[in-house]
């Protein structure tokens, strides 16, 4: 992630000037805000620049991310998707604030899917499903009367060989914490690095304006989740957990779709309590469902339910 100070904002003003006249909208999941661009033919060329400058919190619209609303047929990834999958028309184009490409954004496709209906692009009553392309594969959404639920797939550990049978496979030290904390990194299409702390006090006081310290870092990076299991840890048979995130190449975020499913996941591993499918987890920006759905190949698929939120239009200056 680049640090604040290293910001560049003749770099931003420039890529900000060679985007006049886009159009885009604002939108949120729990707080988690993106700027979708709608480019149903594929001909808006979005640099890692461009991305930059309009998720820019003072030179741009100011988001987390970006979400290129697209038809499949018009990125080498969306055919690809689309040989398997010819149901997943459109491609979430999911770029990370600084530019960079993600795999996945569990917040965003709900938010993705709540445009194309909301809309017109495509017609999703309550209780009908949508398959869309991700760069993690394809997904498929259904949009309840309050939101949307995601099939996000199995989850996986992150590295199967370090970690299949031990409680963490890395430490994991971020400002407000004393010492380095073990850690659990899990795959839900990208990926997350799993934290416990003691209590809600820890959580409160750690300060994740500064980029946690993972060791092992992983390959490709990683997200990482800070959780605290609620006491007690269920309530009505439903697992609870508090969560604060620290987004690759974003920061902090109000909320995380895939890192609540990663939080979900290594705390039921940690309490070894496999019949416990279903799961609350509390963000600063809201309350996102996890349910765990066991499959007959000893896999379990994940499904993400939440809300979705779109806040305003705009034209780029
Ligand atoms: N906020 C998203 C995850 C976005 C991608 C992430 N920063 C990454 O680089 O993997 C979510 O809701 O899942």
């Amino acid at each position: 992630m680049t640090p604040p100070i290293a910001r560049d904002p003749d770099r931003l003003r420039t890529a900000l000037d060679q985007l006049s006249g886009l159009a885009y909208t604002k939108g949120h999941g729990t707080g988690n805000d993106f700027v979708l661009v709608p480019d149903l033919d594929g001909e808006t060329e979005l640099s890692p620049d461009h991305v930059e400058a309009l998720c820019d919190r003072h030179l741009g619209v100011g988001a987390d991310g970006l979400i290129r609303v697209v038809g499949s047929t018009h990125l080498i990834e969306g055919r690809d998707l689309l040989a398997e999958h010819p149901e997943a028309t459109w491609f979430m184009d999911y770029r990370n604030a600084d530019g960079s490409v993600a795999e996945m954004c569990g917040n965003g496709v709900r938010v993705f899917v709540h445009y194309l209906a909301t809309r017109g692009l495509v017609d999703l009553a309550p209780g009908q499903t949508l398959t869309i392309g991700t760069r993690a594969g394809a997904r498929a959404v259904t949009r309840l009367e309050d939101g949307y639920s995601t099939d996000m797939g199995p989850w996986d550990y992150l590295d199967p060989e370090l970690a299949k049978e031990r409680a963490s496979d890395s430490l994991v030290l971020a400002a407000g914490l004393e010492d380095p904390r073990p850690a659990l990194s899990l795959s839900l299409g990208n990926p997350h690095t799993v934290v416990a702390l003691p209590d809600e006090g820890d959580l409160q006081w750690l300060d994740l304006t500064k980029e946690p310290n993972v060791d092992p870092v992983p390959p490709n990076g990683t997200n990482v989740e800070f959780v605290v299991p609620a006491d007690p840890l269920f309530h009505e048979g439903v697992g609870r957990v508090q969560m604060r995130v620290h987004e690759r190449g974003v920061g902090e975020t109000q909320s995380c779709g895939t890192g609540a499913c990663a939080a979900a996941t290594a705390v039921r591993l940690w309490a070894g309590d496999r019949d416990a499918l279903q799961w609350r987890v509390g963000v600063p920006g809201g309350t996102v469902g996890v349910e765990f759905l066991p499959q007959p190949d000893g896999s379990e698929r994940v499904l993400l339910s939440g809300p979705a939120a779109l806040v305003f239009d705009g034209t780029m200056a």
